[in-house]
């Protein structure tokens, strides 16, 4: 379970606060105007920006003490994180533990290129791909990574209606198999109903 209890965080001299509970293995679609709080809510959680006051357990353990690298979260940004001087299965090799079967692990990420239809970039560079390509890297990344918790800040803006309906499905796949915690930040209703759980309506 994800607490967010009484959450209080000062941006741009405005108090946003936060308070709702996520089951694990539920998605929740995070929603709301422009500048409401939705990446922030985020970043709070990843430990990239502050909380003011209030906490965030994950199965009753405060996180916010935590430092970013020691939280079990995978975020992917709204401008996706893909390291350029690396080929894009490089970029997709890191982050798993040094014990990891690399063969099982290329193995995994190959397949999940070939589904998402992005298998014949995996030797690319970054800088080589589309902005739909980079986003469908992105998602495996984020994805297939081991941290329970999931952060996606709009993950299929770039992708066109037929490769977006691909990509959630992909998603919500994995996200059931492996049984993971989604907090997904979206403005698009289909999101919505292929992938969420739950709606986090923010004011
Ligand atoms: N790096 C930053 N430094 C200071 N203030 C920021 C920063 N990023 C965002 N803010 C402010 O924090 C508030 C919440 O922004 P946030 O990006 O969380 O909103 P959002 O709901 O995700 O918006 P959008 O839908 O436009 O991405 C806004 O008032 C914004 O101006």
């Amino acid at each position: 379970m994800l607490q967010i209890k009484q959450l209080q965080v000062l941006r741009d001299q405005k108090l946003l606060k936060y308070d709702f509970q996520l089951q694990q293995g539920k998605t929740l679609a995070v929603q709301g105007l422009s500048g409401v709080g939705k990446s922030t809510l985020l970043q709070v959680i990843a430990g990239f920006v502050a909380a003011e006051k209030g906490s965030v357990l994950w199965h009753g353990q405060s996180l916010l003490e935590l430092p970013v690298e020691q939280r079990p979260v995978s975020y992917l940004f709204q401008q996706n994180n893909l390291f350029e001087h690396l080929s894009v299965i490089q970029n997709l090799m890191l982050g798993f533990a040094d014990d990891t079967d690399q063969d099982q692990l290329l193995d995994k990420l190959v397949n999940a290129a070939i589904e998402l239809q992005v298998d014949k970039q995996l030797e690319k560079k970054p800088t080589e791909l589309s902005g739909g390509q980079r986003q469908r890297i992105a998602i495996i990344r984020t994805l297939l990574r081991p941290e329970p918790i999931i952060l996606l800040d709009e993950p299929f803006a770039e992708l066109d209606p037929t490769t977006r309906s691909l990509a959630t499905q992909w998603v919500a796949d994995i996200a059931k198999q492996q049984n993971k915690t989604i907090l997904m930040v979206t403005h698009q209703s289909e999101d919505v109903q292929q992938l969420a759980d739950e709606i986090l309506q923010l004011q």
